[in-house]
């Protein structure tokens, strides 16, 4: 059996197009478009080649887009005054903080400074404790990109075994949350998880977001199931590999994602929905 192939970039394509005629949409009726401030403390290129593609797609679709570039050595008080600042501006729909932070810069603190009402990855505590509580607020763009993934892959979640790889704030916990608030059964496996190839085997579901090139096998994989794979891995000769071992795991799951073109392309879209969304919660 050959997997189908979850096609990330289509459907992000077309996620960003239909966000793209709600602000055309909102510019035809003479209201304001929506604002996206994306932050980057320090000169890390991978962030720097992120932060361009989001400025890039954000303005792509009509909206105010804006990335504040800080030199490496800003203080934490400054970055928290940027924050201040954003927070008090009503042209500011959506801040994102680029992660990861340089280590002299508390990267908790920072995100609690940010209004939770703008708050587009959904990394505040007040939107992570709506998701724990089954409640939506902002949701994390990646978990975000996952469900969408899956709902278009899957005709139905409810019921279903979910097995998510990872339980980081960013992505392993909220897309736990996510799918559970769809009705699976849900197990959280992490570096501690004893057997892991048994556990992941009795998945119907797999959301791979681990950070380890190609570590899920092949024959871990449930025949039929359905596999997410978050992971971005730069391999030395400069491609990008996921958590899964795509080869191995296409010849034995129903469908899967690839990367790149998988997960990543739907993060940024969901980021743009995530913009629309505290535009129309804080402005109408
Ligand atoms: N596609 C996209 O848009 C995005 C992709 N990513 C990618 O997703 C991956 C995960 O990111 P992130 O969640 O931030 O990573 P983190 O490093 O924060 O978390 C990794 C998780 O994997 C677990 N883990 C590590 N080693 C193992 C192992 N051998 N077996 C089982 N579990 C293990 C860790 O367990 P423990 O908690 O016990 O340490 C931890 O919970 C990365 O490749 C990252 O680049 C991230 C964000 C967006
Ligand atoms: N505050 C914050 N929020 C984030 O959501 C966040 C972050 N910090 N820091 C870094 C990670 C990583 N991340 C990705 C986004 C898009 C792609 C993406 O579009 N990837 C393309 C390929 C891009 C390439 O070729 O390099 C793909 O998978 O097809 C990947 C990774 C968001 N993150």
């Amino acid at each position: 059996m050959t997997a189908r192939i979850i096609d990330g970039k289509a459907a992000a394509a077309e996620l960003r197009a239909e966000i793209g005629r709600e602000v055309a949409a909102l510019e035809a009726a003479g209201k304001p478009v929506p604002g996206l401030h994306v932050v980057l403390v320090g000169e890390d290129p991978a962030s720097k080649v992120y932060v361009a593609s989001k400025e890039k797609l954000a303005a792509e679709i009509g909206m105010n887009s804006v990335a504040h570039r800080l030199p490496a050595e800003t203080t934490e008080a400054a970055l928290l005054a940027k924050i201040a600042e954003l927070n008090a501006d009503d042209g500011v729909d959506g801040i994102l903080v680029q992660l990861p932070l340089p280590k002299h810069i508390d990267t908790g603190r920072i995100i609690d400074a940010i209004d939770p009402a703008k708050d587009v990855d959904g990394l505040h505590p007040i939107n992570a404790g709506l998701l724990a509580g089954g409640k939506t607020g902002l949701v994390p763009c990646t978990p975000l990109g996952c469900m969408l993934l899956l709902k278009q892959a899957l005709p139905s979640l409810s019921g279903l075994e979910a097995v998510v790889i990872g339980r980081s704030e960013l992505v392993g916990r909220p897309v736990a949350q996510l799918l559970l608030q769809a009705d699976c059964t849900v197990t959280i496996a992490h570096s501690r998880t004893r057997d892991l190839p048994a556990v992941v085997k009795r998945a119907d579901i797999v959301v791979a977001a681990v950070g380890r090139p190609r570590m899920v096998k092949g024959d871990w994989i449930k025949p039929g199931a359905t596999v997410i794979d978050v992971g971005i891995n730069r391999m030395p000769d400069g491609k990008l590999a996921g958590d899964v071992d795509y080869a191995q795991a296409a010849e034995v799951a129903g469908a899967i994602t690839p990367v790149p073109g998988g997960v990543g392309p739907m993060t940024i879209a969901c980021l743009l929905r995530n913009t629309l969304t505290a535009y129309r919660a804080r402005r109408g």
